[in-house]
């Protein structure tokens, strides 16, 4: 029988404390890519005063996501920067709690609540894109950020007037900087509280809206917040009312940076990519001849594998941290209680194992014949997987 090492004798370094923390913010994809260029698909570092055990592949996606989930703990790996900020919301949520809550929050998420946000997106979009040509230069994450964020706003804050957007884009960027502060200080001139005082302004928001909607009817109801006021599964669970706050809350935030950082570099690359920019138009003038519906997205095969190079080389979250709760065994190593685990998509997505040439931008390897990603699974993971996949994917 193979004799276990223990974690601590895995290849890597600790480093100084805060210093380390310091050094990775900002860059976590390309430091971890240092590391395992250095130290190989297994080995240890520190973060928050957590020592963690970095494991990289395919292979190690599937065991934290999917085979050893149960040992492990969503809590204990994203508390530090979800609950100050954003409350105790699905993404923290573990067990029998995060299923509940997730079949709660669903319906908000499936194809015919989808299809109906479709029309706002559309607006929203249209007129972002037909300022553009006005404005000269712009900064593309910025005027993202502020088109994916009135999106959201609109969806599922139910901001109405666009002049509301400057104030709510204040808030959500007061608690992002919160979320990463490291000095966790509640006061009013602190980051970490200027964060907190925005998330109780948002909440009053929601609870006036609330409020106004309990009188009407919201068996009737397609937005994402009628729709958790109205959800109830066969247990007779219901989402308590500060949990839709904050799930609301959290949700604007999850969504509009991700979605605006993906769609940035797909611009970018368009802007460098003449040959991509044609066969792009040319399959879209192709299947969609009148109004863009959401049936049209499944004909875009192009569209689809060159958005999905973009999730492989830009992934707007470059890795997923779990708490170990109860121990695992990987690749020699036995991982005990206490410790962090993380593994990084961003490294995955690099791996010359999967992807051949992965530096090269190749939207192609995921057409027929090649499919790349399917080889092997959880090859592709800018959306996460297992328990705990995107569900705004
Ligand atoms: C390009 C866009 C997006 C990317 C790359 C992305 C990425 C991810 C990843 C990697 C996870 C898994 C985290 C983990 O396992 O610990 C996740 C979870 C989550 N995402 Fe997204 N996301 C995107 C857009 C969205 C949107 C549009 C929404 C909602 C409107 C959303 C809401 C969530 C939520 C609530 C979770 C937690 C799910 C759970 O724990 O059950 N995300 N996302």
């Amino acid at each position: 029988m193979q004799q276990l090492k223990s974690a601590l004798e895995m290849p890597g370094s600790f480093g100084v404390p805060i210093l380390r923390d310091l050094q990775f913010a900002g860059k976590e994809g390309y430091s971890l890519l240092q590391s395992w260029q250095r130290y190989g698909s297994v080995f240890k570092m520190q973060l928050l005063g957590q020592k963690c055990a970095v494991l990289i592949g395919a292979e190690a996606n599937k065991l934290v996501l999917v085979e050893q989930a149960e040992r492990l703990s969503s809590y204990l790996g994203w508390r530090y920067f979800v609950e100050p900020a954003f409350g105790k919301t699905l993404m923290i949520q573990d067990g029998q709690q995060h299923s509940t809550t997730r079949r709660l929050m669903m319906p908000a998420f499936h194809g015919a609540a989808i299809a109906s946000y479709l029309e706002t997106m559309q607006e929203i979009v249209q007129a972002c894109l037909s300022g553009w040509a006005n404005l000269g230069e712009i900064v593309l994450i910025d005027s993202l950020r502020k088109m994916t964020l009135l999106v959201g706003a609109k969806l599922l804050l139910g901001v109405q007037a666009e002049k509301e957007i400057d104030e709510i884009e204040q808030l959500y960027n007061a608690q992002l900087q919160a979320s990463l502060s490291l000095l966790r200080v509640n006061l009013l001139f602190t980051t970490f509280g200027k964060g907190q005082l925005a998330r109780a302004l948002l909440k009053q928001r929601l609870e006036a809206m609330i409020t106004e909607r309990r009188n009407q009817n919201l068996q009737s109801s397609h937005d994402a917040l009628g729709l958790f006021l109205a959800a109830i599964d066969s247990e007779g669970n219901a989402l308590p009312l500060n949990q839709i706050m904050d799930e609301i809350i959290h949700l604007v935030n999850a969504s509009h940076f991700t979605t605006a950082g993906m769609l940035s570099w797909a611009m970018f690359e368009l802007a460098a990519r003449a040959d991509w920019r044609e066969r792009l138009s040319e399959e879209l003038e192709q299947v969609v001849k009148d109004e863009l519906n959401i049936e049209h997205l499944r004909q875009l095969p192009q569209m689809t594998n060159f958005l999905k190079e973009i999730e492989r080389l830009y992934p707007p979250t470059s890795l997923i941290i779990r708490g170990v709760v109860k121990e695992i065994e990987y690749a020699g190593y036995r991982i005990e209680p206490g410790w962090t685990i993380i593994i990084s998509q961003f490294v995955t997505h690099r791996l010359p194992e999967i992807y051949t040439h992965p530096e090269q931008f190749d939207p192609d390897r995921f057409a027929p014949g090649r499919e790349e990603d399917k080889k092997v699974p959880f090859s592709l993971l800018g959306f996460g997987g297992g328990a705990h996949v995107c569900i705004g994917r």
